[in-house]
């Protein structure tokens, strides 16, 4: 079968693993995609920004200071949004984005992730018709300021204010501590001029909770903070230095009252405030970037795979047998275990996060038609999405970066800044166990529903379910019913945890504690209970994906699917084991099972990663190039480290030379 990825002069040993593919690689790639024109534009964006000069980069980022690296990415994103902004469709606008900058983050990343989806979704007709167009054409660069130094996770206690002022019709925004400063937003420090700002709303001294307005921040001219406005970057982070989140205070700030975004909720000019269809309407920012950011770190770990898997194949290291050749390392068990998990949890990843995009598109028709009613079982797979497959990737990149030895520390690999990334989303979107807890607040009704035989959405349908003994290991030979059995088996287990939570919770109500703090005292297992739910999601997603693939993949499919789920269950035998759902003897047969997928796949294993079809220069790592030449390439790059401009460093002459010498003339 044909990996269309072989090429003349590549690393014989990546030849090899590319030869014996048993599926072909552009359907997968097709499949995951979409569409094969999708995959063919995916290519062609590939091609032409390598092509085009203007993204050329002279030496690695890895190389530069950050005010350089900041300025090569502004340059890079100005011929973006300019010369090649009518050139792609908005769909495709995260890959050139990936190609042409990186993943570090770019001067427009807020004003596309958060400030015009704020403005789509809650801005009023009359706002929205002055300032959208504005906004699109890129005359105005804008973020989202919400979280303050002293709060982020809990919005209701946000100190900014913005107070209605009558006489005037203009609301007065103000930043009353130094705790109330926003700290963190994306692009604020030094890229937007204006921002959707976050506040609490007080009219007649009445505050009405956390409400977006629309604050200029920049002279459009001079691009000088405006009077009252306290600017700038928060410093270097983990990641993501090519982006300047920022600090902002704002001293008794005037706007006219239309800049509040009062799509949902109104205030009118004499004051009288109406509420919003659904109470968490304002909160739509978040959930917009929750459902989007679960594909893109999916895309994350699949980058991470793909490094480890190629690099595996190219390296050479010790011998298995005595006498024999020295071994690809990816011949080892344990690097197969450590990688090939990473490689179906990616795809997983990718598949719910497709159709979790599209449960997002639906909910948000309806809100445009007056019916808020799918947001809440939005919110709550969104919420435990963000939270698992942020972890997950974390977990997954870090052991694909220790799976490629000494070099994967290395920048040279791209895996130190994929992790730093990656793991920003752990925070980022609403801290993990608090987005968890969210989750679980929606299991707990569900369970109580469930119990009162009300109908319930498909995400939470598995709680109205009754559990028959685990089939795992006792339904034959036959793989479909085998995975029937695993899945049936995750429904009984993610339901068990959620009525034992729900049952903890109540117990000490009972015991006279109010509901909030026996709420604090049951949250690790309501979390348990969340992360099962959206595993199982993912399981039953990657399953519909199977189901409906076509037959030249379905096979391939199928034995990714077969480690994924045997991993997913060994990786919570715990939670199986724990009521007697399963016993000793099925976790043992589900490991062997596990065993026997790595030998399955590992002449799959490069092919399976190169259907991501992530380009050379998207990848951005010597250790994954496509050719598997990465000996010579490694050398090249170390070359260009500034340590190398010259052979004596200064920091060598002024202090170690005399230091040496002085120490050398005391002998
Ligand atoms: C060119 C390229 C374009 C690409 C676009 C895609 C980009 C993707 C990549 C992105 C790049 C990276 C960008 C990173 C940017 C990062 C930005 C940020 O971090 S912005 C700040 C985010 N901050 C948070 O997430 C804060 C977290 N906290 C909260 O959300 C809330 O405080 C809370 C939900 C934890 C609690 O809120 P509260 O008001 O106190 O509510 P309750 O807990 O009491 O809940 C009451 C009720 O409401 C429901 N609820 C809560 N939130 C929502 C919601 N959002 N939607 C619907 N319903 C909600 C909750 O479930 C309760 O329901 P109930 O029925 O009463 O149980
Ligand atoms: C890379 C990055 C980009 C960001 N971009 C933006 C942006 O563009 N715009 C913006 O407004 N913000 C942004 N943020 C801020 C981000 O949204 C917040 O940092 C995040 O929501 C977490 O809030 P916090 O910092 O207040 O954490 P805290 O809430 O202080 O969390 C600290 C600890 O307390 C725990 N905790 C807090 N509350 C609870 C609870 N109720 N139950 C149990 N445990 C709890 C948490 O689990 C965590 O362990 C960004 C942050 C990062 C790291």
């Amino acid at each position: 079968m044909p990996n269309r990825c072989i090429r003349p002069g590549d690393n014989p040993d990546l030849t090899k693993e590319r030869e014996t593919c048993t599926f072909d690689t552009d359907e997968l790639a097709a499949n995951l995609y979409g569409s094969r024109r999708n995959l063919e534009r995916r290519r062609e964006i590939s091609q032409k920004v390598s092509a085009d000069p203007d993204f050329a980069d002279p030496i690695p980022h890895e190389f530069l200071s950050r005010e350089k690296a900041v300025d090569a990415t502004a340059k890079k994103s100005k011929v973006i949004f300019q010369k090649w902004k009518n050139l792609v469709k908005p769909e495709e606008m995260p890959h050139l984005v990936n190609e042409a900058v990186g993943i570090q983050g770019f001067p427009l990343a807020l004003h596309h992730a958060m400030f015009l989806p704020s403005l789509n979704s809650q801005a009023d007709d009359d706002l929205a018709a002055e300032i959208l167009p504005r906004a699109k054409a890129y005359e105005i660069i804008g973020t989202y300021a919400q979280t303050e130094m002293g709060h982020g996770t809990n919005l209701r206690e946000l100190e900014t204010t913005a107070t209605y002022d009558k006489t005037t019709q203009e609301f007065v925004i103000n930043t009353p501590t130094r705790k109330a400063m926003k700290w963190w937003p994306g692009n604020l420090g030094k890229m937007s001029n204006y921002a959707v700002v976050c506040c609490q709303l007080i009219i007649d001294g009445k505050n009405l909770g956390p409400h977006n307005f629309l604050v200029q921040l920049r002279c459009e001219k001079t691009h000088e903070p405006l009077p009252g406005i306290t600017v700038g970057d928060i410093g270097p982070k983990i990641a993501y230095n090519t982006t300047d989140n920022g600090f902002l205070a704002l001293d008794n700030v005037r706007i006219p009252r239309r800049q509040m975004l009062m799509k949902h909720a109104k205030v009118s000019p004499d004051g009288t405030y109406t509420p919003p269809i659904h109470a968490k309407l304002n909160y739509g920012a978040m959930v917009h970037v929750r459902a989007h950011m679960i594909y893109s770190h999916g895309h994350l770990l699949a980058r991470a795979a793909a490094v480890a898997t190629r690099y595996s194949a190219v390296r050479r290291q010790g011998r298995i047998e005595n006498g024999g050749p020295e071994v690809q390392i990816l011949d080892y068990q344990t690097q197969q275990h450590r990688i090939f998990p990473q490689i179906a949890r990616a795809y997983a990843i990718l598949f719910a996060g497709q159709e979790v995009r599209d449960q997002y598109a639906k909910t948000l028709e309806g809100i445009a038609n007056g019916q808020a009613d799918l947001l809440p079982d939005l919110h709550a797979l969104t919420s435990g999405l963000k939270s698992v497959v942020t972890f997950m990737g974390g977990l997954g990149i870090e052991q694909c970066r220790m799976s490629c030895g000494g070099h994967g520390y290395s920048d040279a690999s791209g895996l130190p800044k994929l992790y730093g990334v990656q793991i920003g989303g752990c925070t980022y979107e609403g801290e993990n166990m608090v987005m968890l807890q969210q989750t679980a607040r929606y299991l707990m009704k569900g369970v109580k529903w469930a119990e009162q035989g009300k109908s319930l959405s498909p995400s939470i349908a598995y709680l109205g379910k009754k559990s028959g003994k685990s089939l795992i290991g006792l339904k034959g030979g036959d793989i479909t019913r085998e995975h029937e059995a695993i899945l049936e088996t995750l429904e009984h287990t993610a339901r068990r945890l959620a009525i034992d939570a729900s049952q903890l919770w109540e117990k000490r109500i009972k015991g006279g504690e109010c509901k909030e703090r026996a709420w604090n005292g049951v949250t690790v297992e309501m979390n348990r209970a969340s992360r099962v739910y959206t595993r199982l999601f993912m399981a039953r997603s990657f399953h519909r994906r199977l189901l409906s693939s076509p037959s030249s993949i379905r096979s391939v499919l199928s034995d990714l699917f077969s480690l994924y789920l045997h991993y997913e269950c060994v990786d919570m035998a715990q939670h199986l084991l724990e009521d007697g759902h399963c016993n000793g003897g099925q976790i043992q047969y589900l490991k062997k099972r596990l065993y026997e997928d790595l030998t399955t796949l590992r002449p799959n294993a490069v092919s399976l990663v190169d259907s991501f079809e992530i380009s050379d220069r998207e990848l951005n790592s010597v250790l994954g190039r496509r050719d598997g030449n990465v000996y010579e390439a490694l050398f090249q790059w170390a070359k260009q480290s500034e340590l190398n401009y010259t052979d004596v460093l200064p920091a060598v002459k002024n202090y170690m030379m005399p230091m040496m010498e002085e120490n050398r003339s005391k002998l």
